[in-house]
């Protein structure tokens, strides 16, 4: 009996705030008649970068084109959220061309991978590709790089290297998983910033795998959809420290939503957020707020200590027009005290 052509999926993976809803933006804008759909996930029940792509007026791109999985981290969570999803976007009366993940920055994304072998999708989608993204400034700042101190310490004491930082940890499963690796923000990189990333990444990749150095995402549905790598029967290839049914564990990493009125100054806002940042080394902090005589909601865009503003689009009905910062960090940040220096 003749198969059927297995729907093609591509996993966008990359740590918080690397570029990956920038980058499907611009993948809609250049996926050239083909009919995408995105399955995104975020850390906590958030809804921001969903919310940032059904609001882009791509032609093309239809709300109901793009599913949230908001309950955890993907990487957890395939069998109650992932493989129902993907199994009505395959049953649809007009399936999708080839659908798109977005996982969480604080995914891992071999055990993903591996759901592609399901009884339930394996003869119907593959893995096209793992493309992951890099925050080119955060690698060059040195984010994911070891305490050399620390390692040492650890090594004499014994040989078990669980004992990462979280951050490396992610970093290096990350590009670990990857058939593509996308450095971004190569506009924040100065002078001899590109070795010290290009050294970071190669020393987790596979040798095959091609690097691409861009900006802003821009990087074209051409060069990122159709690499036919079927990652789901290559996964030994793959290398993760959780290969030995180790859990991984997201209690490393913390987020919670903070609500508050209307402001008067997206200025005021940012120099008033950056200290708050800085003093609780929050990794990322994004949402939509409103502002005093604007139709339109602002979005605020933080990572790190690199903060955007913009407005995107009117709020869709006064109930929904209201503040919402989300803030990701550390499990142990002080969340009483940020809550109430954000809402002063
Ligand atoms: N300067 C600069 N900023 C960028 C670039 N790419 C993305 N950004 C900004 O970085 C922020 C995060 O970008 P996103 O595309 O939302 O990143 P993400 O990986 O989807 O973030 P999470 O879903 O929260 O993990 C936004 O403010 C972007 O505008 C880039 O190449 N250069």
């Amino acid at each position: 009996m003749a198969q059927t052509k297995k729907i093609p999926a591509t996993v966008i993976t990359g740590f918080l705030g690397a570029g990956k809803t920038s980058t499907i933006q611009h993948l809609l804008k250049t996926a050239g008649g083909r009919k995408l759909a995105l399955i995104i996930n975020e850390f906590g029940d958030l809804g921001v970068d969903s919310d940032i792509v059904k609001g882009c007026n791509i032609e093309g791109c239809n709300d109901d084109d793009v599913l949230e999985l908001a309950n955890g981290c993907i990487c957890c969570t395939v069998a109650d959220d992932f493989i129902p999803t993907i199994e009505k976007l395959l049953n649809r009366e007009t399936p999708p061309d080839h659908i798109i993940i977005e996982t969480s920055g604080l995914a891992l994304p071999k055990p993903l991978v591996k759901a592609f072998n399901w009884p339930e999708i394996r003869t119907r989608v593959t893995v096209d590709g793992v493309i992951t993204l890099v925050d080119g400034r955060a690698v060059a700042d040195g984010l994911f790089a070891s305490n050399p101190q620390a390692i040492e310490a650890q090594r004499a004491a014994d040989d078990n290297l669980d004992h990462e930082s979280p951050l490396e940890e992610l970093f290096e499963e990350q590009l670990a998983c990857a058939d593509m690796v996308v450095i971004n923000k190569f506009d924040l990189l100065e002078e001899g910033d590109m070795d010290k990333v290009l050294a970071a990444v190669h020393k987790e990749i596979r040798p095959e795998v091609k690097i691409v150095k861009i900006a802003h995402g821009q990087i074209d549905a051409s060069v990122l959809l159709g690499l036919e790598a079927a990652a789901e029967d290559d996964l030994d290839s793959r290398h993760s420290h959780h290969d030995d049914g180790h859990e991984h564990d997201h209690d490393d990493f913390e987020s919670f939503a903070v609500e508050f009125g209307e402001i008067n100054d997206p200025e005021a806002l940012i120099a008033k957020l950056l200290p708050i940042v800085a003093k609780h080394e929050i990794l990322r902090m994004k949402g939509f707020v409103a502002v005093a005589g604007k139709d339109m909601r602002l979005v605020i865009q933080g990572v790190g200590s690199r903060f955007q503003h913009y407005y995107d689009q009117e709020w869709s009905d006064t109930a929904t027009r209201r503040s919402r910062l989300v803030v990701i960090g550390d499990h142990d940040m002080d969340e009483a005290t940020i809550r109430a220096e954000i809402t002063a």
